[in-house]
């Protein structure tokens, strides 16, 4: 294996050159528990922590690596390798942090391409994928929609279900497949181009695994498993979170990119939304709602029927989760900012007192 098939190119050449990092090996972390780093080089998997400096010149989370991330490492002991720096991400996908408001968490980076999937049967929803859309745009990230278990139905419901997709989501790809069948796989399998990066993103029980085992040609391990040697429940085995697909692309599969559904930028959903964006420039209001105002020009589309009902609906409540998100950030900021002026007070009281 290359660096190449992991997804290495000449951007990340050309950085590691212009950082003078010769000394160093260059790798991919393929997986992470806890601040343990599993890194793919082109001949080997190592173990990896970061070097003191890199934690200590750490300000937040997102400057530690995460899955995706190229790395310049050193080896110390055998299949130990220490992490020195992390190469600029191209494309991040985060999420809100469960614990802490407003903080965001990475759960991969280096990501090209999505594959939003979705089953036709109970779990078909367009606002979903809608949603999904909205943070392949916040996060760069390319989409393709994959409508799977295609078995499930038939021809003419298929049809019908694209063109309901169709209607409302245009210039995005729509693959049809069945893992049960191997319906589209060959078509799917096109998609997928040496050196890219991919994830898959929706939910619970649409066939993400089974597509995974699928693409990748075996069977691999479930990341949870019981340990037999304990048995003091789960345990987390050894796992992989990219591997690389025998057609050459790469594929990123992380406990975290399966909770990954809030939407909090603005230009994520502008760019969802564009028809509605573009209509709201002519609102009377400069900061229209779009729900009660007069003369708004969303309204008129969606009473005219130019805009569908339920797009608008679930940009609606996009935007106030975004808004809600958003103002926890500033609360967060305001918080830290008081915390600071706090802290100096004190640090200042402390120095007076001392002379
Ligand atoms: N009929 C049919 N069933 C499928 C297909 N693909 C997957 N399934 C079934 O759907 C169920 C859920 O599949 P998973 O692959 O576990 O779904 P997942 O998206 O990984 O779910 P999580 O691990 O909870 O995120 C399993 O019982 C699969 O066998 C398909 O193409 N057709
Ligand atoms: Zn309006």
């Amino acid at each position: 294996m290359t660096l190449e098939d992991l997804g290495y190119n000449i951007d990340l050449e050309n950085y590691r050159k212009d950082q003078n990092l010769d000394s160093f090996e260059v790798g991919r972390v393929i997986s992470e528990h806890k601040e343990r780093y599993v890194v793919k080089t082109s001949e080997n998997e190592y173990n990896a922590e970061i070097i003191g400096n890199l934690r200590f010149s750490a300000h937040e989370r997102s400057d530690f690596p995460a899955v995706g991330d190229w790395v310049a490492i050193t080896e110390y002991d055998e299949d130990k390798v220490l992490i020195h720096s992390v190469f600029p991400r191209k494309t991040i996908v985060e999420r809100q942090s469960v614990g802490k408001q407003g903080e965001k968490q990475i759960i991969a980076t280096n990501i090209d391409f999505a594959f939003i999937v979705q089953a036709v049967d109970r779990d078909f929803n367009i606002n979903r994928i809608e949603r999904y859309l909205a943070i392949c745009n916040t996060s760069n990230v390319r989409p393709i929609i994959i409508l799977n278990k295609i078995d499930l139905i038939n021809e003419i419901e298929l049809k019908e279900l694209i063109s309901q997709v169709q209607e409302r989501i245009k210039q995005v790809p729509i693959i049809a497949i069945s893992n049960e069948t191997q319906k589209g796989i060959e078509r799917l399998k096109e998609y997928l181009l040496k050196g890219k990066t991919y994830c898959l993103l929706g939910s619970s029980g649409v066939g993400k695994s089974t597509l995974l085992n699928n693409l990748s040609g075996k069977q691999l391990m479930k990341t949870n498993t019981i340990s037999t040697s304990t048995k003091k429940g789960r345990h987390v085995t050894s796992h992989r979170e990219l591997l690389v697909l025998e057609n050459g692309g790469i594929l990123i599969d992380n406990p975290g990119m399966r909770e990954v559904g809030i939407v909090d930028s603005t230009s994520g959903l502008e760019r969802t939304f564009e028809t509605i964006i573009e209509l709201s420039k002519d609102c009377k209001f400069m900061d229209c709602t779009h729900t009660t105002e007069i003369d708004c020009a969303v309204l008129a589309a969606v009473s005219k029927g130019e805009i569908d009902p339920n797009s608008y609906e679930n940009y609606l409540k996009m935007e106030k989760e975004k808004e809600y998100f958003e103002s926890t950030v500033a609360e967060k900021r305001k918080k830290d900012k008081d915390l600071g002026k706090m802290i100096k007070h004190f640090k200042k009281t402390r120095k007076s007192n001392k002379y």
